[in-house]
């Protein structure tokens, strides 16, 4: 039994039509996530047995609001999950291996599901759950910049547009941290990366140690420092091996406690959230993923 979560919002909603027709004959039920006002009622009202599998189609906002639901259902109860990617960017189904063509997603789902890690984050008055990456601080204001004019023009390149937009306008955050006990205080940053899966922002390689099966979360900071230095990391992060660069703390860890002045405002796999979080645990193994089993 499937329950299919697609969204009319998503980048390639209009291959709906297509997935519709290789998973029809499977009893499938369909909830629009930009029509439906109760997500958690909607699944568990279709899905509520681990032998059912509950499909986002769509892109990484789809992933997250599907993780968010199955979160809510009880571990042993808890349906498997799938992914189709019909998003702009996909970033976790990257992660998983998952293909771009539809029909060679829908055979994935066949695979056996596997455990994955998500991530809890928690802040005042809030408590959410997320796949693939947080990403806080001027991050989150290179998304803003990132028109679907930009994108349009540049594809994969609009990050690092953005970025370039974002560069005479840095803002510098203090942070304090404590990674799993290890404690870093003032550190004077312009980001912070917590990752799950590897790629943001367009498949941007954020978190390139990063595995959803590891158990753990993967911290990038990006210290504050000069223009060049985020030229360089930006020139690295192409070629791959920045988490070298001397303006960057990498630490794989099954927790994060974070407190930053100013505040910092975070997007959790592409959206933004109102709140400032302060506390970033694994859950592992928490959701069954269909996916390349050789990840
Ligand atoms: N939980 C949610 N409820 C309602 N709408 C959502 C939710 N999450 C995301 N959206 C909105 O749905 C639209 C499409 O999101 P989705 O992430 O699935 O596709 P995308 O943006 O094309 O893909 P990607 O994030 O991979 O680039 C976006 O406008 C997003 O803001």
């Amino acid at each position: 039994m499937k329950t299919v979560v697609w969204n009319s919002g998503s980048g390639r909603a209009s291959e709906t039509d297509t997935l519709r027709t290789h998973l029809d004959h499977h009893a499938t039920t369909w909830i629009d996530l930009s029509e439906t006002s109760d997500l958690v009622d909607e699944i568990k009202a279709s899905s509520n047995t681990p032998k059912s599998t509950v499909v986002a189609a769509g892109g990484d906002g789809t992933v997250n609001a599907v993780v968010n639901a199955l979160m809510t259902i009880e571990a042993a109860q808890r349906p498997s999950m799938g992914i189709i990617p019909l998003g702009t960017a996909n970033d976790f189904a990257g992660t998983l291996e998952i293909p771009d063509d539809i029909s060679l997603a829908v055979e994935i789902l066949a695979q056996e599901a596997i455990p994955v890690d998500v991530v809890r984050i928690q802040g005042e008055n809030m408590e959410r759950y997320y796949a693939n990456i947080a990403a806080g601080g001027n991050c989150v204001r290179v998304s803003e910049v990132m028109t679907d004019e930009l994108k349009a023009r540049w594809g994969a390149f609009s990050y690092v547009r953005g970025a370039i937009d974002v560069l005479p306008d840095m803002t510098s955050y203090c942070i304090d941290l404590n990674c799993d006990g290890e404690v870093f205080q003032k550190l004077d940053s312009w980001a912070v990366l917590v990752a799950n899966g590897k790629t943001n922002a367009g498949r941007i390689q954020v978190a390139p140690k990063a595995s959803p099966v590891d158990g753990l979360i993967d911290i990038v900071i990006i210290r504050d420092g000069t223009v060049g230095d985020m030229i360089e990391i930006v020139a690295n992060n192409l070629l791959g091996d920045f988490l070298e660069c001397e303006q960057v703390i990498f630490r794989q860890v099954k927790s994060l406690q974070l407190q930053s002045n100013p505040p910092m405002r975070f997007t959790l796999d592409g959206e933004f959230v109102d709140r400032e979080p302060v506390r970033f645990d694994v859950v592992p193994g928490a959701v069954r993923m269909h996916m390349n089993a050789t990840v």
